[in-house]
């Protein structure tokens, strides 16, 4: 994830001012280090470095402090604020009838994001179409179809045409009944002359109401002259980063959104449609800060609740904060999370958790992998009720009729039980820090300045 770094590293410098009321320019010093070492490394330009850098030293020197609040909580709203300045809000896209043209090199997921902002809108009650005038690639049209299919929405394209610009304004034509289009244009390893006529000459085409460039996370300073480029010839509004799953910084795309003064639209997260968020600024500064994302939650549990049709008054996600943990309810959240994407992202998204809990717990409390779930599945199968509402009844004669029962051996039964207790133990560490409004509430306030210090029941922060 991006700047991932970034939340550690300043989670241990902040964790120096423990205690404090007043902040040293030493402090200051050190923190902002820390800072701009996370953030050069994740790519980030170097002047956009020093500015943000500068302007936390700046401020945390010279403002005073509400009266109470605890150094620490000071600087890192400082700090907050100024990382939400700095990657400022998500490109603005009315959820109504609009044209979205896309930008990029070659590979940097163009086609895919295609699919997946498709997707997204039509998530939102929206009936949106993809046009594709990729005749560039040979098998960009066989992936884009399959991609439209699988994301259910409208699909133009014509393998036999060579003409892009024909093919796009053949597309909005033959996709008029659709409220979004989204054009996908071709790549090319290199920022070359005919690229840029062909994607202007689109452009007129299509005349799009926001232009995106597709970046692959992993570019780094070359950000800076395709953004520049593509910018100049069709003027850009936001970028879509792609590849966040993977081990990519990430910053070079920041830079590109400060070079375009645009702003960051989408984020993708994987290869299936599904794997995007829309880019939310407080949400991802919170997270990278490890102060989680209940949004974000919030969005997926609702997801995964249609996905697997469990019923809200049948499973609430609340439960699982206020610690009422079961193996009945092991089973339904396996399912549910199994929808939502790995548990460890989900965990990241939960205040407190990512960075801070999280690293402390073995590394497989997060392990439920689809086949650990499926044998876990089949073994709650074969306990009684009584068993899964009370597991700590389960002795070794009990273990060992579930494991024949229900085809398995005994240590996997153990094993279960293992992992139903490290669930357990994870979520009793929420209830110190009360109810998902109460977390809510407090991010709020701390997003607004009020309250003295309200990052102060964060649990680890
Ligand atoms: N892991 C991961 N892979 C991605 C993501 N987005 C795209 N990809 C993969 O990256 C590769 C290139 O993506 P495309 O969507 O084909 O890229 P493109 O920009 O359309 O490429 P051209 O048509 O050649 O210009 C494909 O293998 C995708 O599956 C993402 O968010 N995560």
């Amino acid at each position: 994830m991006v700047l991932d770094d970034l939340g550690s590293s300043l989670r241990s410098s902040l964790d120096k001012l423990r205690g404090k009321s007043r902040i040293s320019e030493e402090d200051v010093e050190e923190i902002v280090k820390e800072i701009q070492r996370s953030l050069l490394s994740a790519d980030v330009d170097v002047s956009l470095v020093m500015e943000l850098s500068d302007n936390i030293k700046e401020r945390a020197l010279e403002e005073e402090p509400p009266a109470g609040t605890p150094a620490r909580d000071f600087v890192l709203r400082i700090v907050y604020e100024e990382l939400v300045g700095l990657i400022g809000d998500s490109t603005e896209l009315p959820l109504e009838e609009q044209t979205i043209l896309l930008a990029g090199l070659q590979g940097s997921g163009k086609t895919t994001s295609a699919a997946k902002m498709a997707w997204w809108f039509s998530t939102k009650g929206l009936r949106p179409a993809v046009i594709q005038t990729d005749t560039f690639r040979p098998g960009a049209y066989d992936q884009a179809k399959e991609m439209a299919s699988r994301a259910e929405v409208d699909f133009y394209g014509n393998p036999d045409n060579d003409d892009p610009v024909e093919i796009a304004r053949k597309g909005l034509e033959e996709t008029s009944e659709a409220d979004v289009h989204i054009v996908d244009t071709a790549g090319r390893h290199a920022l070359e002359d005919d690229l840029i006529d062909e994607i202007e000459q689109i452009e007129g085409v299509v005349e799009p109401d926001t232009s995106l460039l597709v970046l692959d996370a992993a570019i780094g300073q070359g950000a800076k002259e395709q953004a520049q480029q593509f910018d100049e010839s069709i003027g850009i509004d936001g970028v879509v980063i792609t590849k966040l799953d993977g081990t990519a910084k990430g910053g070079g795309a920041l830079t590109a959104v400060d070079q375009t003064d645009s702003s960051i639209a989408f984020l993708g997260t994987g290869e299936e449609v599904q794997d995007v968020e829309r880019f939310e600024p407080d949400g991802f500064i919170s997270r990278l800060l490890g102060m989680g994302d209940l949004g974000q939650l919030a969005e997926r549990v609702e997801r995964a609740m249609d996905q697997t049709e469990i019923e809200e008054d049948d499973w609430d996600p609340e439960d699982m904060l206020q610690g009422q943990f079961t193996l009945n309810d092991m089973q339904k959240q396996m399912e549910a999370m199994n929808n939502m994407g790995p548990l460890d992202q989900v965990m990241d998204m939960i205040p407190g958790f990512g960075g801070g809990i999280k690293d402390q717990l073995p590394d497989d409390a997060m392990d439920v992998t689809q086949e650990r779930m499926h044998t876990f599945s089949v073994i709650m199968d074969s306990m009684t009720e009584a068993e899964k509402e009370y597991p700590k009844a389960i002795g070794a004669s009990q273990i060992e009729r579930i494991a024949r029962g229900s085809g398995t051996n005994e240590d996997q039964v153990r094993e279960l039980l293992q992992q139903y207790k490290m669930m357990e133990k994870t979520i009793k560490q929420f209830q110190g820090m009360g109810s998902e409004q109460e977390m809510q509430r407090m991010m709020k306030q701390m997003q607004q300045g009020g309250g003295g210090g309200g990052m102060g029941g964060l649990g680890p922060f």
